[in-house]
């Protein structure tokens, strides 16, 4: 790998040594290379970003770093030290932890339990001591600033909480170098804003921390170092400050890239108007009313708590509304039914792949053709062939990075993930399209095909629906409704200024309602 400049940081850098250096890394996984003599090199007291288009072996590079799978050829040392022996959790934990968008946290257990119940003393009778695992739980939140009731149960936390909780976890262990993987994800402005601060007083009290993010902006906001991986390879590290956007993102992607031109087209006034929502009232009291017509592309913005997502969710069916209709192209869809929006012609992405999008361990194929049984088959008879030219079209489209359509979705990274999810929502030829922040989790270059698709469907007549708080996303909508606190508050025509879409998500600028 390239020579790491040292230059000067406003952070505490306390000794030379790196924290962790790991160096020609090569793995393979049967014929994908993830990681091709690559390596990374963090030094104590820094804020380091680890960046990459999706599927550049960022996640591999974290399993090496964090002791949950071997190296094929290569070293990572801790300080100056040999990594432990892979088996050897403990030592690990003793070095690093990785705070994962999927939360490590047992959700049924408390807050107490989960910090230290497979480690606490236990009392005469090997008795678990209640009240000294409390204590001791209090103990740690409060020398680490963490202002959580340890007797609640994990599933009551935020996520913002959790993921405080997971970092106190993991520095009780005695680790003060914490990888954050994609930490912002699931936050809104003021949880990102919270979570930065948190950042910056840990690295005060001397963690070093290794980020990765697909926001370049947050890597320019809270990193030092930034150290870039491309097709499995280590491609360059650099002060933050001597890098520009273009130049970080042309090592990331080899190319020069910009965002979809957010072409506008007027609507003539004789397009028919494709979907109708009247009158919809979420379960947790969520209200939209709109129309949309064919080809018109309608974003439904929102910060965290708006209703944005709730609503999107009993348009398609996947929540059942209180009340109010969804009206498809003259057909009145059923609520709460997800089979029958999708027999009505609506295609979905949905905020949670891991959820309600994938199933992992079937095919690329099998996950892309899963809603649409007659395009591959008559009488419940599958054609593979058929299913394999469907999937091809999918890889070919969306550029999905993987060696064929029979290719588990689990051995894809999760940018690669998402574009199988567009795949199987646009297999349909959908009328409606709906996609919940189709975005996130995804890099620069598949953001752009991903988004290129919407402009291709709306060309075909299908009414697509942008649910999102990213302005990327939203910059491609024809029109944006603003919703905060579960109200429409203002609705933003093409050409928007960031500042204003933002002002209005953020519940500022009521007067325009
Ligand atoms: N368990 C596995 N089996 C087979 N291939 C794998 C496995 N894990 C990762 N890969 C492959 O290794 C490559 C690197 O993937 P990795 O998950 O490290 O990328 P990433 O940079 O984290 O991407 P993303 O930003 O999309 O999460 C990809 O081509 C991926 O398909």
């Amino acid at each position: 790998m390239s020579a790491t400049p040292t230059g000067p940081t406003d952070g505490p850098v306390v000794d030379d040594r790196p924290v962790v250096e790991a160096t020609n890394i090569t793995k393979r996984f049967g014929s994908t290379l993830a990681l091709s003599e690559a390596g990374i090199v963090v030094r104590r007291g820094e804020t380091h970003a680890l960046v990459g288009r999706n599927g550049a072996g960022k996640s591999t590079l974290v399993s090496i770093l964090t002791g949950l799978q071997a190296a094929d050829t290569g070293t990572v040392t801790f300080d100056g030290e040999p990594a432990p022996p892979l088996g050897d959790r403990d030592a690990w934990r003793r070095q690093v932890a990785c705070v994962y968008q999927k939360s490590t946290i047992i959700p049924t257990l408390t807050v107490a339990e989960n910090l230290f119940l497979n480690r606490h003393a236990r009392g005469p009778g090997r008795l678990i001591r209640w009240n000294a695992l409390r204590n001791d739980a209090r103990e740690l939140l409060a020398e680490w600033s963490v202002d959580v009731d340890v007797r609640q149960p994990a599933s009551t936390l935020s996520v913002e909480q959790r993921q405080f909780v997971e970092i106190a976890r993991a520095l009780s262990f005695g680790a003060r170098f914490i990888i954050l993987d994609e930490p912002t994800a699931q936050l809104d402005g003021a949880g990102i804003n919270r979570l930065f601060g948190r950042i910056q007083d840990l690295r005060a009290q001397g963690v070093t921390f290794l980020f990765i993010s697909h926001h370049l902006q947050e890597i320019y906001e809270i990193c030092d170092q930034v150290t870039v991986f491309r097709d499995a390879r280590h491609i360059l590290t650099a002060p933050v400050a001597e890098l520009s956007r273009p130049a970080l993102v042309a090592a990331m992607t080899g190319e020069d890239v910009s965002m979809p031109e957010a072409v506008h087209r007027r609507l003539s006034a004789d397009v028919p108007v494709l979907l109708s929502v009247q009158d919809l009232v979420t379960a947790s009291g969520a209200e939209l009313s709109l129309e949309a017509k064919a080809g018109e592309v309608v974003g439904i913005a929102g910060g965290g708590g708006s209703g944005k997502v709730e609503v999107a969710e009993a348009i398609v069916g996947l929540a059942r509304p209180a009340s109010g209709t969804v009206t498809l192209d003259g057909r009145v869809l059923r609520p709460g039914s997800v089979p029958d929006a999708l027999d009505a012609g609506v295609g979905l992405v949905p905020q949670d792949r891991h959820r309600e999008g994938l199933v992992p361990l079937l095919s690329i194929a099998e996950n892309v053709t899963m809603t649409v049984p007659h395009r591959i088959g008559r009488r419940g008879l599958i054609s593979p062939a058929r299913r394999d030219a469907v999937a091809r079209q999918s890889i070919a489209d969306l550029a999905i990075k993987a060696s064929g359509p029979h290719v588990p979705v689990s051995d894809l990274s999760g940018g690669n993930q998402q574009k199988v999810v567009m795949g199987r929502a646009l297999a349909s030829d959908p009328k409606l399209l709906v996609l919940i922040t189709p975005t996130a989790g995804v890099d620069v270059r598949s953001k752009q095909t991903l988004l290129g698709v919407v402009d291709d469907v709306r060309r075909d007549g299908t009414a697509v629906l942008v649910v999102s708080d990213e302005l990327d996303d939203l910059r491609i909508c024809d029109r944006v409704l603003v919703m905060f606190q579960g109200r429409v508050v203002r609705e933003m025509a093409h050409g928007w200024s960031d500042n204003d879409l933002v002002a209005a998500m953020e519940g500022v600028d009521l007067h325009h309602v």
